[in-house]
């Protein structure tokens, strides 16, 4: 059994959010969350269906304003910066904070250029030599390494479900990101490549930050040493209830809604 909780008492603030709200057109998806995402540690984020889960993190890196006519509301802070200053490089802030999806979503490229790509794409000109070692280094960072390292140049699709989310792990840790966001990214994936991911987040904590959205609980209590429970009402409006670390939020947890959640009896 690994150790799934804080490894030091020495806390760095990685995101700091404020007073974080979430509008999509004018329907208010989110309220007043405050958090603080712990450096180089694991913070889960669950709750049920609907309760803004992947609104939350997706505000995280400014992904969500993709997705059209949105608002936010509040502060988020990266190492001290507003990331919801008008000045932010959304660029910039996305290589910062990488995210990984539910669903695995290689580019239909070869496994290099997969991982070279956001690489390329940056502001710093990379050498070839150089680039050849951080598509090594970060496909060794996603534990892929060994299984794809004599068909680089084969195309990303090729590859089963687990390699290709590993794959996409490999890309985001490519630009060297501070924080990495993952929704749910083993919804898709069998016992043995959820398995492999787990181990991944495990080690991956020594270098970054990770914040997880997930429904299975028991994979936020094997995997986080954070947790923070979500919720809604007949509001539809998402709230934070309760956060924590993540073997108090599993064995006692202050608000009996979590209690509730925890144990099963709803969500
Ligand atoms: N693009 C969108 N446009 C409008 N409303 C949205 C959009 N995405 C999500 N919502 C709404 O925002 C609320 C929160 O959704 P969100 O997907 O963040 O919840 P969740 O907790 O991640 O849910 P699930 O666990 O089912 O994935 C829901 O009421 C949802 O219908």
């Amino acid at each position: 059994m690994k150790e799934a909780y804080p490894k030091s008492n020495q806390l760095e603030t990685a995101i700091q959010v404020n007073n974080l709200s979430f509008f999509y057109g004018v329907v208010r998806a989110l309220e007043s969350i405050n958090m603080t995402i712990f450096e180089n540690h694991v913070t889960a984020i669950i709750g049920p269906s609907g309760c803004g889960k992947s609104t939350f993190i997706k505000a995280l890196n400014r992904i969500g304003e993709l997705e059209g006519k949105v608002k936010t509301e509040g502060e988020v802070q990266l190492y001290g910066q507003n990331i919801y200053h008008p000045q932010v490089n959304l660029n910039q802030l996305r290589r910062q904070v990488g995210m990984v999806f539910q669903k695995p979503n290689p580019f239909p490229m070869s496994i290099y250029e997969n991982v070279a790509y956001g690489v390329k794409i940056g502001e710093e000109k990379v050498q070839r030599g150089d680039l050849d070692s951080i598509v090594e280094s970060s496909l060794k960072g996603a534990a892929i390494w060994n299984e794809v390292k004599d068909k680089l140049h084969k195309s990303a699709l090729g590859l089963s479900g687990g390699q290709q989310q590993r794959l996409c792990i490999a890309r985001a840790l490519a630009v060297k990101p501070k924080v990495l966001l993952m929704d749910e990214p083993c919804s898709a994936l069998d016992p043995i490549a959820t398995t492999k991911i787990e181990d991944l987040m495990h080690s991956l904590r020594n270098e970054l930050t990770i914040a997880i959205v997930t429904h299975n609980m028991q994979q936020a209590a094997r995997i986080s040493d954070y947790t923070a429970f979500f919720s809604t009402d007949e509001s539809r409006i998402g709230r934070m209830v309760e956060f924590g670390e993540t073997k108090q939020i599993f064995s006692s947890p202050v608000d009996s809604r979590t209690n509730d959640y925890v144990s099963g009896r709803f969500g």
